[in-house]
Order: structure tokens, then C-alpha cells, then sequence
């Protein structure tokens, strides 16, 4: 077993001593110091508390709850948690920017939890929940520890693919209450894609009403998007939509004519659509009331606007666009027109006030970026990928891994050590280039996934990938991280998240 016990994602400096106290439903609580900036009318540490109460000692027993509090000896009896800042940040969205670091303090008389900002206060509250352990006699205790933890990476995300399969707003939720357990501060929501077309437009409800597998069972209405956008929220995690476009767009063509570019075979169109219409303007005019309804309705600073993967078929067979091609001088080079309508949907999106994130190809295909656009890697096997990285990086572009971390690739065994192994930052560069390495994004596509198997698919896989992002980056032991990772995944089962198991063993509380 591991001296750090079941901490995961292991926090950069910690010290558990062997003193140890007992703790009770019935003395034990969670309160604001008297000198934090973040009171009770902070929701996201109030609505905390309750949660980690909660997930400490099970729903309160009558008896237990009943009894008036009087602390046995060597009993632990309150966590102060104390939000330093002026500006807790309670009342607003974590951002690229946000401090989540925390210091934590459990001795007697009381365990102390301090942070710069609310962020840093959920962290720690989780990795406080993480310490307490059931004795031989199923008695609560604590040991005595002093942490003092930060994220080695700011960007720290699961992508999940709701086209390919839809996936139920309460899958959603159960996956952001999983990310909170470990760590991870950004939703990727790769909400639409080439089969279907759930997110309801109030400015083009046909894209839905025509897009989507069915019109009202397997869409997200404005409430639900609401409603995803604040249980991130109070979990310290950002929601960063993605519509992804000129490829993987067929669902958009049902419910918006003329955006898709009609493939020819011969002289005449064979009736099937390609890529989004790089040369009509009524393309950037969609784009743009299009954008403009998503900056409002997501509120992060970033949105990612994919441009992976676009085959050049259909615009070679089409007159109309061979003509274009040859008035603008592009010769037969589609990378060129594939750039010419990425150039206008940045500056369309940059109108918005929204940074953006793109899939690699728009980058190795030479297109003209802002200073602050974040290239999200996905190609490749390792040399390549790592390859890719010196190349963006030397560019001076932030960058995002992904590439070692589809998870919706399965395999027989702990295929979790190699996404463990994975390091972001193991490329040949300089400091200022690994620098701009911001952190990582584990993916789980839905072609084969719904939520009949998202959990289990993605827990506790998706766990190796936070505390490689999380982590000091010479935590590395293999066999120390199996011993934390199997506990920690139990305490997953405990927590009602069917997270699969790493091997033969098993957990003082099964799954049911
Ligand atoms: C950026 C990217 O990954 N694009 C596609 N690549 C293969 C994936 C499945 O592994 C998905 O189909 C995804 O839509």
C-alpha cells in the first residue's frame, strides 16, 4: 500500500503524520472562517460542504444525528476553511486564469483549509474527503497531515461527444460530478457532429428540429445547457463548447439549406452534401448569427471551432468551386480554400469576443492564427505527436495534448499505465516552449459509446490521464499509483460511479 493512502490525483507536497482522530456525523463539521472572504452566501462552498459531509459519512443517521454532539477524546470536531482573497470568485466562472491552490492543516483543534480562491477551496476540500478512512471497527479517522498542493497544468479537460450518440444531460452531470472527484476543470463539449444535432438554436431551431436524432427526446434545450453551465460551475469547471466545422457537419446540412456544398459526380449532383460552403457569403452570414447566440450562450472565454478532418472530395468535384479556385489563384491546393474559410470563421468568432481552440490539421495547413489560439493535439502515434508539439510550440502557439488519451480506444489489460506514462511536456523543446504546453485533454468519442457505457469506459481510466495533468511530473511509480489508484477507484464505487475495475481484487463496498 501506498504511504499517501488513497490520495488521488497525489498533491504536490504532502506530510501525513501517524497521529490519527476520530471523526463523527454527529461533532463533525465544515465551517467558513470567521476571516474568509467566502461566506454562507457562497453557493458553490455551501452546496460543497454539504456534498463532502455527504460523501464522508454516508447519508447522517438518525441515531447518530439525534445525539448531541459531545466529542469523544482525540476526536476531530470542525474544518475551518478559510477563502483569503478579497475577491473569493464565488459568484463568477473558473477561467484559464483561475488559482486552484490550497493549503490544508488536520490537527487538533481543528483542520484548516486555506485559499487564495473558491477554486483552490473545492480542490481542497475534495483531497480533505480523500483522508478520512474507516478503521478495523468502522469507526471514521483522519491522520494528522499538512498539504500544500496547485495544479502542475491550468488546462485540465474530458472530452465527451454527444452527436455520434446522445448522451442524457444526467450522464453529463454524473461525468462532471466524476471530474470534480479528480481534479479536472474543463468540460469539452463536442456537442454536434456529423450524425446528429442536439443543441437547440433559438435563432436556427430548425438545425435541431430537422438535425437531430429526434426533435424532443434526444436534443438540450436552453435549460439544459443552463443546467450543465452551473454544475460545472459549482464544481470549478469550465464548459467549452465546440461546433466544429467546414467537416463533420451532414446533421447541419437537414435543418440549414444551402450550407453544405452538393457534390457532383459528373455535370450533375449526385445528391449527397460535403463540407460547410466556403465560397457562398450566405455561409458567413449563418456563421455569424450563428456565433453570435453561442458567445451569449456559453460563458467561457474560449470556444473550440474543430477543423479536424476535412475531406476535399466533395469541393474538387464541384464546378462552382473549381471556378473559385481558380479566380483566387489557389491552383488545386484544397488546404488553401479549407484555410480561406477558417481565416473568416476566426475573425467571425474573434468579433465575439471569444478566444478559440482548433484541431491541429488547421494549423500544419498554414492558416493565419491569433497570438492566443490554443492548437489542441490529436494525430499520430507518439514520435509524431511529439514531434507535433516542438513544431507548435517553436511556433509560439499554446498547445493541448490529447493524442495518447482517446480512451474511447479500448483494449484487454491496464491499458491505464500508458495514458499514465504519458507526459505532456516529453518533447524535445526549450523551457519557454514547454511553457506553452497548458495542459491535456482526455477523450472519450461516442461512436461506440452511450450511456449505457460511458462510465465504466471512462472511470478510472480518465483518472490516470488528472493526475498526470494534476501532479508534480517526477510522480511516475507505477506500482505506488496501482495501490492509490485501486483504493481511490473504490471510493469512486462508493461514491455510486460504476468506474470499472484496474484488476483481480476488490472493494469493501461493491458497486449495486
Ligand atoms: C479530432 C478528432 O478526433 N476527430 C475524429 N477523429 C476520430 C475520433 C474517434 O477516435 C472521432 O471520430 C473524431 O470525430
Amino acid at each position: 500500500t501506498s504511504k499517501y493512502g488513497s490520495l488521488w490525483p497525489l498533491p504536490q507536497e504532502v506530510n501525513i503524520a501517524e497521529t490519527s482522530f476520530k471523526l463523527s456525523s454527529s461533532t463533525f463539521r465544515i465551517v467558513d472562517s470567521k476571516q474568509s472572504s467566502a461566506g454562507p452566501s457562497c453557493n458553490i462552498l455551501q452546496n460543497a460542504y454539504r456534498k463532502y459531509f455527504e460523501y464522508m459519512f454516508g447519508v447522517a443517521r438518525k441515531q447518530e444525528f439525534g445525539k448531541n454532539g459531545r466529542p469523544g477524546l482525540s476526536e476531530l470536531t470542525e474544518l475551518q476553511v478559510w477563502v483569503t482573497s478579497v475577491d473569493s470568485e464565488c459568484d463568477g466562472y473558473p477561467s484559464i486564469t483561475s488559482d486552484e491552490s490550497y493549503e490544508l492543516a488536520v490537527d487538533q483543534p481543528f483542520a484548516l483549509l486555506v485559499a487564495p480562491k473558491v477554486w483552490g477551496a473545492l480542490r481542497g476540500l475534495e483531497t480533505f474527503s480523500q483522508l478520512v478512512y474507516e478503521d478495523e471497527f468502522g469507526a471514521k479517522n483522519i491522520n494528522a497531515t499538512k498539504i500544500k498542493d496547485f495544479p502542475r497544468f491550468a488546462h485540465r479537460g474530458i472530452l465527451l461527444d454527444t452527436s455520434r450518440h446522445y448522451l442524457p444531460v444526467k450522464a453529463i452531470l454524473t461525468t462532471l460530478e466524476t471530474m470534480a472527484m479528480n481534479k479536472y476543470n474543463v468540460f469539452h463539449w463536442h456537442i454536434v457532429d456529423d450524425p446528429s444535432f442536439p443543441y437547440l438554436s433559438r435563432t436556427f431551431p430548425n438545425l435541431s428540429q430537422k438535425g437531430a436524432y429526434h426533435p424532443y427526446t434526444h436534443v438540450y434545450t436552453p435549460a439544459d445547457v443552463k443546467m450543465v453551465i452551473e454544475f460545472a460551475r459549482l464544481r470549478g469547471i469550465r464548459v467549452i463548447p465546440e461546433f466544429d466545422t467546414p467537416g463533420h457537419t451532414q446533421s447541419w446540412g437537414k435543418g440549414q439549406a444551402n450550407l453544405l456544398t452538393p457534390c457532383y459526380s459528373g455535370s450533375k449532383p449526385s445528391g449527397s452534401f460535403g463540407p460547410v460552403n466556403p465560397i457562398l457569403n450566405t455561409t458567413y452570414d449563418f456563421m455569424t448569427q450563428f456565433f453570435k447566440e453561442i458567445s451569449s450562450v456559453f460563458p467561457d472565454a474560449y470556444v473550440h471551432l474543430g477543423g479536424d478532418e476535412v475531406d476535399f472530395t466533395c469541393w474538387r468535384s464541384n464546378p462552382d468551386i473549381q471556378k473559385f479556385m481558380e479566380d483566387h489563384g489557389f491552383g488545386h491546393d484544397y488546404s488553401k480554400l479549407e484555410s480561406f474559410y477558417i481565416q473568416r470563421l476566426l475573425d467571425i468568432v474573434t468579433s465575439t469576443k471569444k478566444g478559440y481552440m482548433i484541431w491541429q490539421e488547421v494549423f500544419d495547413n498554414g492558416v493565419k492564427l491569433k497570438a492566443d489560439t490554443l492548437i489542441h493535439i490529436w494525430k499520430g502515434n507518439q514520435q509524431q505527436y511529439q514531434h507535433e508539439m516542438a513544431r507548435v510550440t517553436s511556433s509560439g502557439y499554446q498547445t493541448l495534448l490529447s493524442t495518447p488519451w482517446y480512451l474511447n480506444h479500448i483494449s484487454y489489460g491496464q491499458d491505464w499505465h500508458d495514458a499514465y506514462k504519458a507526459d505532456p511536456r516529453s518533447f524535445n523543446g526549450t523551457e519557454q516552449q514547454k511553457k506553452l504546453v497548458i495542459g491535456g485533454e482526455a477523450c472519450m468519442w461516442g461512436e461506440y459509446v452511450d450511456a449505457t457505457n460511458l462510465t465504466p469506459r471512462l472511470w478510472p481510466r480518465a483518472s490516470a490521464v488528472a493526475e498526470r495533468l494534476w501532479s508534480h511530473q517526477n510522480v511516475t511509480d507505477i506500482n505506488d499509483a496501482y495501490s492509490r489508484l485501486s483504493a481511490h477507484r473504490c471510493r469512486l464505487v462508493e461514491r455510486g460511479i460504476p468506474a470499472e475495475p484496474l484488476f483481480s481484487s476488490y472493494c469493501p463496498r461493491e458497486y449495486k
